[in-house]
């Protein structure tokens, strides 16, 4: 399934409060297109938030988010939201039947396409035809993915999507990473694995309470030799 094109997301001075709690300060960052960032760090450390900020699940109290230079509230949010797709840690579904659950956004999905939606995410296609209730987590989450799949964002925003999984599963998935960076798209990764953002990611960020203390490729990151996984 072919991507449209890849996109630059930029953090100007982003910060996030939550009452008297600082989430995030300062964050400046540029995201670059057709890569995959891994943002890393200890837990706490707002890796989740500052994923959510880029397809406006949530807004920065200050600072900016833009997409190819415009800014996020700018955008249609819903279809700022097909263009990067988030596939969050606590996955959501929508509806009784997995097949069903793919064809949220895309209506028009055939059968087929489903069922190879959920091969791509290490499913056997006949999960299209499972009731959404009683899935692992792991299961979920890749639900969520292949449905993510199914809109071809040009960014794929993933939380931890392979903490729940055995190490073929998890496989699968970087390989979903590896194929949309080679069809040009974008990718950005949560991951307490060092030895996967190793392995995914040309860039990475890493958070420590809140701030963004490096951002370069994986071989300069102080982090990642620190915290081997
Ligand atoms: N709605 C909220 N209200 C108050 N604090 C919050 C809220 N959402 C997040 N936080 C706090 O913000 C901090 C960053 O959370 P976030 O989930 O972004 O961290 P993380 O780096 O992804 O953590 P983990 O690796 O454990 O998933 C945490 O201390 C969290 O408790």
């Amino acid at each position: 399934m072919g991507r449209s094109r890849a996109v630059t997301l930029v953090l100007e001075s982003v910060r996030v409060r939550r009452g008297d709690a600082v989430i995030l300060e300062d964050v400046g960052a540029t995201i670059r297109s057709g890569r995959c960032t891994a943002i890393a760090g200890p837990s706490g450390a707002g890796k989740s938030t500052l994923l959510r900020l880029l397809n406006r699940m949530l807004e920065p109290t200050s600072g900016r988010v833009l997409l190819d230079g415009t800014p996020l509230p700018a955008l249609d949010v819903l279809a700022l939201r097909r263009r990067v797709g988030l596939v969050a840690q606590q996955p959501t579904l929508l509806t009784d039947t997995v097949l069903d659950d793919l064809r949220v956004g895309c209506p028009d999905l055939t059968e087929e396409d489903a069922r190879s939606l959920l091969v791509e995410t290490g499913l056997p296609p006949t999960f299209a035809d499972r009731p959404t209730a009683g899935l692992s987590g792991g299961e979920a989450q890749r639900v969520c993915l292949a449905r993510t799949l199914a809109l071809r964002p040009e960014v794929l925003l993933l939380d931890e999507p392979t903490s729940a999984l055995d190490r073929a599963s998890a496989e699968a998935i970087e390989q979903v990473v590896k194929d949309l960076r080679a069809a040009g798209g974008t990718a950005v990764l949560v991951s307490h694995d060092t030895a996967q953002a190793r392995r995914l990611a040309d860039d990475v960020i890493v958070l420590r309470a809140g701030r963004l203390t490096e951002h370069g490729p994986p071989e300069e990151i102080e982090y990642l030799r620190a915290v081997a996984s």
